[in-house]
């Protein structure tokens, strides 16, 4: 596990409550150890002839009922008082974390079972389950740490699951996942390190509350039991006297207030140092307040993007095959056809964020210049936390609920530009002002449900240009979208792609958005690239029946509304049952027996333009726009 960075405890140290908590838990601690080196033969000397003294200059919180020294006691009772109560929060701890992490180790259904019995214990009140636990494990110090321990459990449990979840959802993980890290690795290297923070601060605030626990069980008889002694057991002891000499139970009992607000102190000043963290904490460029500029220099002629061959499997189906095109900065590409046909899957495999049991393979995924598929964990994730952007289809999705927007724009500059908590807050407003979010500083503030769709897909857009992005894949981002505000959600983009000089890959089902805001279109179909060809040569010149197809489906304001709509013959294809030939044949008027045996290949002609289609030349004088085909005529 990761510690928080250096200078965020050091900012805790600054602060007074928590220089003061430091300071009264390293004291604590070195009593710990150093007390009963020091002082157990003072502790248990017995004094027949000083039974239950009062508080004097020899002794000075007085003697108990054999005589012997109370202030001794209390301070030798440290060790045994603070290293069973870490003792129990490490079993908590360790409980909690596997029973945490099970959802993720053991799979969806017994993890579904786990989480169902850890929702049933956090039920309980903590003290009944140690009590509970207490009589299971018998009497005595081992039952006492087990039982504190394993009703400690279940809130850590809890939190821990929480934690995981969040984290296993994130992008890094994804594409450590794709990166074929098994379950156990990713856990350890990359899941725990990013949960380990909150884990610590409420496993040392845990630790106060183990220590008031053991000493409650203890002072019930059911601790640690004769000849040892603790503070619960002196506290149950001294009691007994407390009307003719309260500092036996005075002592005791200060000591164990004192040590449970050393341990709850240093832990919310931890909890605050880290809500206050100036400083990302890994990975840390140099880059200081200056506005993030683009973090890759690459040759500009160089595409930003170049793919070839690309497949996405999953087992028993290939949704993706063999998709190849490059992206140029500045230029819009546009990728288009039905549901099914592979856009998403596509995206998703350029962001790395297929999820096991899907694997990405490519003969070549270089994103500026560098071969994601083979770039280091960190180093891709870097590279994609900067110059990547993904504008996903449902704004709703695309945001933590119980954040502020300007925080979570925020976050990006934190943990990839190096910039302090204030200037990303900073950079955030600026952003949402850039995609024309009125009053951006106040709306910095909102949460996700007070901004409209297209609002929060322009934050969205917003938050991609929080780096320097050189690529921006937008999947159908207007889909949930009305259509004025689709328009301006386009148009920003659109302008985003110009002044800034991003390459824009954008996905859509909607072959005259894609026409309108991108220079070049990709024809998907079954997984495949059918066309490629200038937006500019759309209707006219388009070769691939498929295309023309989908041209002829849009109505326009010349479609004769009496009539019904066009529409596509047959269905889409099913990628797991793919035909041996084109994967069109059976919705084609142009297919024959070449085209259901042999699939054709993508073949570039002189102007670039690329087509798979046996009878591109004959396409062309199929139909391309809406009142030239009708269903039912
Ligand atoms: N996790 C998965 N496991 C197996 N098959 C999948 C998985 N995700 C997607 N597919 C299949 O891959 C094919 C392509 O899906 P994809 O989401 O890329 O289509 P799309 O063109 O983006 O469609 P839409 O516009 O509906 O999102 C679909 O047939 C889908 O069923």
């Amino acid at each position: 596990m990761t510690t928080p960075a250096k200078s965020t405890w050091a900012g805790v140290l600054r602060t007074p409550v928590g220089a003061g908590a430091a300071g009264l838990l390293a004291a604590v601690l070195l009593l710990a150890v150093l007390a009963p080196l020091l002082w157990s033969d003072q502790a248990s000397a017995v004094d027949t002839g000083r039974i239950l003294e009062g508080p004097s200059g020899d002794h000075w919180m007085g003697t108990d009922g054999l005589g012997r020294d109370i202030f001794f006691r209390v301070l030798v009772a440290t060790g045994l008082s603070v290293g069973l109560a870490l003792l129990a929060t490490a079993v908590g701890v360790g409980a909690g974390l596997l029973l945490g992490a099970a959802p993720m180790l053991l799979g969806r259904r017994a993890g579904r079972v786990v989480t169902a019995a850890v929702n049933i214990a956090v039920a309980f009140p903590g003290l009944l389950l140690a009590l509970f636990f207490a009589v299971v494990f018998g009497v005595g110090a081992t039952g006492a740490v087990l039982a504190i321990g394993f009703a400690l459990a279940p809130a850590f449990a809890r939190l821990a699951q929480t934690l995981v979840a969040k984290v296993s959802g994130l992008d890094y993980v994804a594409a450590a996942r794709i990166a074929g890290l098994g379950r156990l690795r990713l856990l350890a290297r990359h899941v725990l390190p990013n949960v380990a923070e909150p884990l610590v601060v409420n496993a040392t605030i845990a630790a106060g509350a183990a220590l008031l626990a053991f000493s409650g069980l203890s002072f019930l008889g059911l601790g640690v039991q004769a000849p040892l002694y603790d503070w619960g057991r002196l506290l149950g002891d001294g009691l007994s006297s407390l009307y003719v000499h309260p500092a036996a139970a005075l002592a005791p009992g200060t000591a164990v207030v004192v040590a449970g607000l050393a341990f709850n102190l240093f832990g919310e000043a931890i909890a605050k140092g880290i809500g206050m963290r100036t400083t990302p904490l890994s990975p840390r460029p140099r880059a200081r307040a200056a506005p993030v500029r683009r973090p890759v220099v690459t040759d500009e002629a160089k595409p930003v993007l170049a793919v070839e061959g690309l497949r996405v499997a999953f087992p028993g189906s290939t949704p993706v095959r063999g998709v190849g095109f490059t992206l140029r900065r500045g230029a819009a590409v546009g990728i288009v056809g039905e549901s099914g046909s592979g856009k998403t899957l596509t995206a998703l495999a350029l962001a790395q964020l297929i999820e096991q049991p899907g694997e990405v393979s490519a003969d070549r995924l270089d994103f500026l210049d560098r071969p994601l598929l083979d770039l280091p964990d960190r180093e891709r994730k870097h590279l994609l936390g900067t110059s990547f952007a993904m504008v996903f289809q449902d704004p709703m999705t695309s945001f933590n609920p119980t954040q502020r927007i300007g925080r979570q724009l925020a976050e990006v500059s934190e943990q990839h530009g190096g910039l302090s908590r204030g200037q990303a807050l900073e950079r955030a407003i600026d952003r949402l002002q850039a995609v024309r979010v009125p009053a951006a500083a106040r709306r910095a503030k909102q949460f996700p449900h007070e901004f409209s769709g297209g609002m929060r897909q322009r934050a969205m857009i917003g938050m991609g240009m929080m780096g320097a992005p050189a690529l921006i894949v937008a999947d159908e981002p207007t889909t949930a979208l009305d259509v004025t505000v689709q328009r301006q959600v386009l148009r920003l983009l659109d302008s985003v792609r110009a002044h800034e000089d991003v390459a824009l890959l954008l996905i859509s089902h909607d072959i005259t958005v894609v026409r309108r805001f991108c220079e070049r279109v990709l024809v998907m179909y079954a997984g495949r690239i059918v066309e490629d060809l200038p937006a500019a040569d759309l209707p006219a010149r388009a070769r691939h029946p498929y295309t023309r197809a989908l041209l002829a489906a849009v109505p326009d304001m010349n479609t004769d509304r009496e009539q019904p709509l066009a529409v596509i013959p047959g269905r889409p294809i099913d990628p797991a049952e793919l035909p041996v030939g084109c994967a069109f044949a059976t919705r084609c008027p142009l297919a024959d027996e070449q085209c259901r045996s042999a699939d054709p290949p993508l073949v570039p002609d002189e102007e670039g333009r690329r087509v798979a289609c046996w009878h591109a030349d004959a396409a062309t004088g199929l139909p391309a726009v809406a009142e030239e085909v009708r269903v039912g005529e």
